[in-house]
């Protein structure tokens, strides 16, 4: 899909969104300018339901993937879909059953179903972790999308090489159906990853790998051409929030309920309840991951964040230290956990 373009014209493409989550997907789709309605999305988790209808006023299908049929399908028109199948077949932390997962099972289904649909989608969008490209169902994927007249190209992507400052590198499937092809078709039927940043082609409009041989060499421009957290902070620092319209009431739970001491004492209001407390950073202080606005980086957020403390994503801290002994100058940082709208 092009930029702006819809299908002939200004016709939108119509998408389906499967395994839609808290729409992630559909965010992108929006973010990317293009001419596009979603016109049916499919979650079988109800809170997860809760939070897209919360974001786009629209409640998804709510039922299981693996129950759809070619007639299902057909009654969208779809011209294109997207899908985020569950990654834990594939996670390096979990058993790695892969296509034997029974939650691996809908995903290989539902592209079974495409030689039988009497309207295939034309293009499809497949996202999942690293570690999905190795696993048997790829081979299955790889090996319907060839029967059924696709052409794919894969890439492994991570937001910093798109200018945001999150790790978060992930495997990405773009699959078009002949005749169609893509603008590009250097790519075809490969696997692509890079470390460096992406850069656009002012002549051609087109999106380049930057070629660069030394690992030192893509990471120091990786971080040059990187947005600072900044820029993605709905508060630049603790006493921003009494000009702010900040609205969101979401309630933040943490195992602590003491209170914050004197030198917090400006954090209070609307932006209080993101507040890391006192006593959390005593007990758990050197674990946490410290990022600063000026930060170009941020390790991935779990659904475990505002919960637990180690692993779950950083904290951001809104003023500089100023001692060298970590656990009390952290105390004086003004710690915070980032807003739902800032993970977002
Ligand atoms: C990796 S997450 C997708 C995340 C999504 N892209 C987002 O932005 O939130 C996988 C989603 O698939 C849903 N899911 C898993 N198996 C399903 C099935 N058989 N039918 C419908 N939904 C399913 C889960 O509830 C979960 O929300």
């Amino acid at each position: 899909m092009e930029k702006g373009l819809g299908k002939q014209g200004d016709e939108p493409w119509r998408v389906l969104e499967f395994y839609s989550g808290i729409g992630g997907m559909r965010y992108s789709l929006m973010k990317a300018g293009v001419n596009a309605e979603v016109v049916e999305a499919f979650d079988i988790n109800d809170t997860a339901n809760d939070v897209y209808q919360h974001n786009f006023g629209h409640r998804p299908y709510q039922g299981n993937i693996q129950s759809l049929t070619a007639a299902d399908l057909d009654r969208y028109g779809a011209d294109a879909w997207l899908l985020s199948p569950p990654c834990q077949p594939y996670t390096r932390q979990g058993l790695q059953k892969q296509s034997g997962d029974a939650r691996a099972f809908s995903f290989l289904n539902i592209l079974e179903l495409i030689p039988h649909t009497s309207q295939p989608p034309i293009m499809l969008f497949v996202e999942n972790v690293v570690g999905f490209e190795t696993s048997d169902t790829h081979t299955k994927m790889i090996e319907i999308l060839g029967r059924t007249n696709f052409i794919t190209q894969e890439f492994i992507l991570s937001p910093l090489q798109f200018g945001v400052p999150y790790s978060r590198p992930r495997y990405f499937c773009l699959a078009k159906r002949k005749p169609s092809t893509f603008q590009s078709q250097l790519f075809n039927n490969q696997l692509l990853q890079s470390p460096g940043p992406l850069f656009r082609h002012t002549n051609t409009e087109e999106t380049v790998f930057c070629e660069l041989d030394e690992p030192q060499e893509s990471w120091d421009r990786l971080l040059e051409s990187c947005e600072s957290i900044e820029s993605f902070l709905e508060f630049k620092n603790c006493s921003d929030q009494s000009e702010s319209n900040f609205v969101d009431t979401t309630t933040v739970s943490t195992d602590s309920d003491e209170v914050l001491d004197e030198g917090n004492e400006y954090c209070s209001g609307g932006l209080d309840q993101y507040s890391v407390p006192l006593s959390l950073i005593e007990r758990w202080g050197s674990a946490m991951d410290i990022v600063y606005p000026d930060s170009k980086r941020c390790c991935c957020f779990t659904k475990s964040y505002y919960r637990y403390v180690k692993g779950t994503g950083s904290l951001l801290a809104t003023l500089q230290p100023n001692n060298e002994d970590k656990a009390s100058s952290l105390k004086e940082q003004c710690l915070r956990y980032f807003t739902p709208r800032e993970v977002c």
